[in-house]
This record gives structure tokens, C-alpha cells and sequence, in this order.
């Protein structure tokens, strides 16, 4: 053999284990963890990555273009992950809700499950379905359910009585307005009430204290950990020998056991001494009774400090915008009208507390919550039963994808969805179910729904009450107000970060507003430790 025949034979093979090689590479990474669904629409995907690529960063908006042309059900593959995603309000409901006893698992992800949590545990928000998450689930919707937010409205008096008063001390007497940025405010508040239900205490200090930004630093990294397009690595395996990811993900889990424990030691303390007031963690503490395990409480404590933590801000702060916008004189004028005809004796400030009962200020809140869905693909389901879809057999084990933005923009659903219109949610027949998914649907819902509703009723009447919102005077700090996907800062994270913007305000009548404060101060003087 010459050593040019040599030269080709040895290509060949070359090309030939080339050629095995890749072929084995495809079968080992290219498979999913269920295989294609058959008879239902599917995405176009290329090997080992799938849909990730394509699908971009701003996944919403993006699967729902996808939507206009396979159809608002369709699956998709990200990695070796396949994913079904719903885009519409009546395939939501049709998948969350009618067939919620299957839908009521979450899935396992690598980077927040094998690095982030295992010291702490999982929320209840990532955990699968077994015993365990049972047990969780039923103790804290019992911790928040509504008769149970009764309970904490004294709370709900201080937080929202603290942040307007920070805020209108940051007012002074400068005229003819204060340009403010107020999201801080409202962190502390939702911060606050969850530090009061784990931990029976709260932050005394500003909203720029140091415990409460580094908690709120945190929480918002690892929330961005969950997000289904921010981890290729979740998805990708191979990827996971270069990932910086799992650094990070390990990093914030340090900085987090740093607080849970300072959190559990100054309650312990607490508890030693006598001055601890009743909590979640305490009874849990106190209470040889109790069916929970310590991990268990400690993953009840982390969900109640992240649960409400991204979500309950964002809705205050975008409602505060929209006020400040170019429709915000005319619903100032119009929810003030109906305050004062709800609460006729100007007492509003002290009887929102305790009736929840102004049904425009209610739809308000309701058209914030839809308008500015806060966490746009919601949080992610496992089957654990097939499911049927349109003739299509949904093998359990699927993920599913809710895009509660695109269905809450669902103009089959809602009249012009691009609109902000409180009216949309005034007159609903009890019992219609489900308005909107920005608290999820089904059996995993949002189990703070009704303690976040309060706290937003509570602090827009109070607002409202108290200040004149405006537009911010430099037009260049004024919000984006046409939707969370455009004011968002993070689009590959889990929740909307909003980007950062200034509100007009000015107080309305310092004399009613000191004498509200000072209702406040003496109602809530035992609880403000
Ligand atoms: C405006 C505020 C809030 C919004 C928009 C919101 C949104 C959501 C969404 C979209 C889900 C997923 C639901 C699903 O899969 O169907 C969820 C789950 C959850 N939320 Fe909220 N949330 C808010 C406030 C809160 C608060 C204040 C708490 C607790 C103090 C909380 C605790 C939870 C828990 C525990 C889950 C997990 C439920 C489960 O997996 O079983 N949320 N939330």
C-alpha cells in the first residue's frame, strides 16, 4: 500500500468513527424525557437543543406567536425536555382546570434542585406531588387562607401605614411634586408581612436596610434560576461540565442559609425569652404535636418569603404607574368617587381594613393583576395521569407550560386585552370560576391569592386616599405602560423585574393624613417590634 492509499484508508475510518461517534452522540443527548405526542401540533426543532434557540429569550411572546399557527396547544422541546404549552384562556382552563387532579405536580430542575436547594429543601412552588408537599401545601394555605388573613389585617395596617409614610416623608413640603421611585417601599411591605407570618417579626428599619435588600437580592437571583429560559444547562446535560450556573446557584444558596438561620436564631431568642409573637415556624417550634418535620417548616418559611416577594411589589408598583399614566386623573377620579360612596364617613383609611367592600377598587386590582401578569409563563406542571387533548394523549410524566400572558391577553376572553379597563371585571356572576391565571389555576394555585388580593385593596385605598399620583416630571423616568413584557428589566427571569421608573406624588390633605397615621400608630402600637 502506498502511503497515499494509506493516507486514504486512514480518512475514511476517520470519517467512519466520525460519522458512529455522531450518530451516538444524537441517541444519547438528542432524546427526550417523553417521546413525541402524537396528533398534537409540535414545533419544528433542531437536535439536542430542540425549541431553545428559537425560542429566545422573551419566551411568551414568543409561543404565542407560535400559537397563531399551530394552534394555542402545541408541544415543543427544550433539550432533552418535551414541554406541552397552552396559549389561550380556554385551553388553560380546559388543561389547569378540568383536569387538575392530573395536573398537580412540578418538575425537578438540575440547577435549583441538585445545586440551589438542598440545603433549605424546595418551596412548595418547586415540589413534586407526594406526601410531603401535601403536608406543606395544606400548612400554609391554612396559614393564609381567608379566614386567616382576618387575622393578620393588623399587619397588613402597619406595612401599608409604613410604606406611605416613608413615602411621604421622602414628599417633604416640595411642590409641586416629588418624583419618587416607590418599589422599595412596597418590598419592605410584602417582606414585612412575610417575616410576620413565618417568623413573628418584622424589619423596623428604611426599605434600603441591608438584611432586607440582600433578602430581596437573593430571592429575585434564584427565582431567575427557575425560569425555563434562562438555564440551558437544566436542559442541555452537556452543557453542565462549562456552566457558570451552578457557581452562582451555589453562591445564593450560602447567602440564603446566612438569613434563614440569623431568621431561626433570632426567633429561637425570642422564644427563650418570652417575646416571641405566635408564627408559623414558633408553633412549629413549640409544638411537639406537630406533624411537620424541620425541613418541612423550614421550606414552609422559605415559600412564604419567596412566594410573595417578586409578585405582590410588582402588582403595587404597576398599579401606583398606570395611576401616574395617561388614564390615571380619570381612574383616580373615578376610584375616589367610589371609595367615598363606600366609605361615606371618610374613614376609609380604617374600614378598608376590615370590608373588603369597594367593588371598583376590587375590579382595579383585578385588571392590574391581568394587565400586568407579574409571573408571564406562571410555574411549571407535571402530570401525573394522562391527559387527552383534542384527540391527542398526553402520556403522564409531561411538563406543561402555562402562558398565563398570552392568555390573559386572549381577546376571545377579553375586549380589547390591550387595554387597561378596571370595568372588565365589574359585574361577574358568582361562581364564573377563574377571571384571570395570573395567580395560576387548579389544584397548585397561588395559595396567597387571597392574602395578596388584601394587601393590594388595602394599599391602593390608602394611596389613594393620601396622594395624588402623577407622571414623573422628566419624561425619561416615566414607566413603559403598555404591558409587563416592555417594562420588563429581566426577560429571561421567572417573575417581571420591573425596570426602574419614578412616580408624581403629592399629598393630599396633610391634616386627614397625620390623623390617619395616627390611627394607625395607636392600633398597631403592640405590634410594631
Ligand atoms: C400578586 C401576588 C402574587 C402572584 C401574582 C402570585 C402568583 C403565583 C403563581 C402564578 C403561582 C403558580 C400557580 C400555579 O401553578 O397554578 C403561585 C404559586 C404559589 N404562590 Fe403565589 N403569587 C402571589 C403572591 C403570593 C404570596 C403573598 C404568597 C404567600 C405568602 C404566595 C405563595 C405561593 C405558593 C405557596 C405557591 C405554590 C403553590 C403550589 O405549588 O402548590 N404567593 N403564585
Amino acid at each position: 500500500m502506498t502511503s497515499e492509499e494509506l493516507f486514504i484508508v486512514l480518512i475514511r475510518n476517520f470519517l467512519i468513527y466520525l460519522g458512529v461517534f455522531a450518530l451516538l452522540a444524537l441517541w444519547l443527548f438528542d432524546r427526550t424525557d417523553v417521546p413525541h405526542i402524537e396528533k398534537l401540533p409540535a414545533i419544528p426543532a433542531i437536535p439536542i437543543l430542540g425549541n431553545l434557540v428559537q425560542l429566545g429569550t422573551e419566551q411568551p411572546r414568543r409561543l404565542a406567536e407560535l400559537s397563531r399557527k399551530y394552534g394555542p396547544v402545541f408541544q415543543i422541546r427544550l433539550g432533552n425536555r418535551r414541554f406541552v404549552v397552552a396559549n389561550s384562556f380556554e385551553s388553560v382552563k380546559q388543561l389547569w382546570i378540568n383536569n387538575q387532579s392530573s395536573l398537580i405536580s412540578r418538575p425537578t430542575l438540575h440547577t435549583f434542585h441538585s445545586v440551589l436547594s438542598t440545603s433549605q429543601g424546595f418551596t412548595i412552588g418547586t415540589s413534586p406531588w407526594d406526601d410531603s408537599c401535601k403536608r406543606r401545601r395544606k400548612a400554609a394555605a391554612a396559614a393564609v387562607n381567608r379566614p386567616a388573613v382576618v387575622s393578620y389585617m393588623p399587619f397588613v395596617d402597619l406595612e401599608s401605614y409604613a410604606s406611605i409614610k416613608e413615602l411621604a416623608e421622602q414628599l417633604g413640603d416640595q411642590q409641586p411634586q416629588t418624583d419618587v421611585n416607590p418599589y422599595p417601599l412596597f418590598q419592605r411591605l410584602a417582606l414585612n408581612l412575610s417575616l410576620t407570618l413565618g417568623y413573628g417579626f418584622r424589619i423596623a428599619a428604611s426599605a434600603e436596610d441591608e438584611l432586607l435588600r440582600e433578602i430581596v437580592t437573593v430571592e429575585r437571583g434564584i427565582s431567575t434560576l427557575r425560569s425555563t429560559s434562562n438555564n440551558w444547562q437544566d436542559f442541555v446535560p452537556l452543557l453542565r461540565i462549562f456552566s457558570r450556573r451552578s457557581n452562582e446557584a451555589s453562591e445564593l444558596r450560602r447567602r440564603r442559609d446566612t438569613y434563614l438561620e440569623y431568621l431561626l436564631r433570632k426567633l429561637k431568642e425570642r422564644i427563650a425569652t418570652g417575646k416571641d409573637a405566635p408564627c408559623i415556624t414558633g408553633n412549629i417550634l413549640k409544638g411537639p404535636e406537630c406533624k411537620l418535620t424541620h425541613a418541612e417548616t423550614k421550606s414552609i418559611c422559605v415559600t412564604m418569603i419567596a412566594g410573595g416577594l417578586d409578585t405582590t411589589p410588582a402588582c403595587l408598583l404597576f398599579g401606583a404607574a398606570m395611576l401616574s399614566g395617561p388614564q390615571g386623573a380619570a381612574l383616580q377620579q373615578k376610584m375616589l368617587a367610589e371609595i367615598n360612596t363606600t366609605y361615606p364617613d371618610g374613614n376609609a383609611w380604617e374600614r378598608c381594613l376590615k370590608e373588603e367592600k369597594c367593588v371598583y377598587v376590587q375590579a382595579f386590582c383585578k385588571e392590574v393583576l391581568r394587565f400586568w401578569t407579574v409571573v408571564p409563563m406562571s410555574l411549571p406542571r407535571v402530570s401525573i395521569k394522562d391527559v387527552t387533548w383534542q384527540g391527542a394523549v398526553i402520556p403522564a410524566g409531561t411538563t406543561f407550560l402555562m402562558n398565563a400572558w398570552a392568555a390573559n391577553y386572549d381577546d376571545e376572553q377579553f375586549i380589547s386585552p390591550t387595554e387597561f379597563f378596571p370595568e372588565r371585571f365589574l359585574n361577574i356572576a358568582e361562581g364564573s370560576g377563574t377571571q384571570h391565571f395570573s395567580f395560576g389555576a387548579g389544584s397548585r394555585m397561588c395559595t396567597g391569592s387571597h392574602l395578596a388580593s388584601r394587601e393590594m385593596y388595602v394599599t391602593f385605598v390608602r394611596i389613594l386616599i393620601s396622594l395624588e399620583i402623577l407622571p414623573a416630571m422628566d419624561p425619561s423616568q416615566r414607566p413603559i405602560l403598555t404591558g409587563p413584557l416592555e417594562c420588563n428589566a429581566n426577560p429571561t427571569g421567572l417573575s417581571i423585574e420591573p425596570k426602574s421608573f419614578k412616580i408624581g406624588f403629592r399629598i393630599r390633605d396633610k391634616e386627614h393624613l397625620r390623623k390617619c397615621f395616627e390611627q394607625t400608630e395607636i392600633a398597631t402600637k403592640h405590634l410594631a417590634v
